[in-house]
């Protein structure tokens, strides 16, 4: 699945040097970090108001769209900082290495 991650992460690069008027994601590194911050936050609100409405309504359809746009808009603010998703996944990769020793140490302790 990271595959898509892969290819969306060519294209906001390419977005980079498009004309603001060519894309969505041009027009936003256009307008520059305050306008993409905003979306993001936007989108993070907008995902918890999905959220409470899903547990309410039994129906994740609207959460998992508004999460979409959340990790969207954070795609286009890690490229807009020279960074991309293959950071934050080693990030959460070697979290998971560090608490998979925690657990087998504290296992081997016992
Ligand atoms: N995944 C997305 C994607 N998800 C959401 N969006 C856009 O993000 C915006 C979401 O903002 P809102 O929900 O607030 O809607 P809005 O009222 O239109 O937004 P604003 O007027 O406030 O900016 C919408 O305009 C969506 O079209 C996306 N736009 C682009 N992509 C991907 O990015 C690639 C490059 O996009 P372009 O730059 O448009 O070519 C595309 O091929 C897609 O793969």
């Amino acid at each position: 699945m990271s595959d898509i991650l892969d290819q969306l992460s060519v294209v906001l690069e390419e977005r980079k040097q498009a004309g603001a008027e060519s894309s969505y994601v041009a027009s936003l590194h256009a307008k520059g970090l305050n306008k993409i911050l905003e979306k993001v936050g936007e989108e993070a609100f907008e995902t918890v108001l999905a959220a409470k409405d899903a547990e309410i309504t039994k129906n994740n359809q609207a959460l998992v769209s508004e999460t979409a746009d959340l990790w969207f808009h954070s795609l286009v603010m890690l490229s807009h900082l020279g960074e991309d998703h293959r950071s934050v996944l080693a990030e959460l990769a070697r979290r998971f290495d560090v608490s998979g020793l925690e657990e087998k140490a504290s296992r081997i302790k016992k």
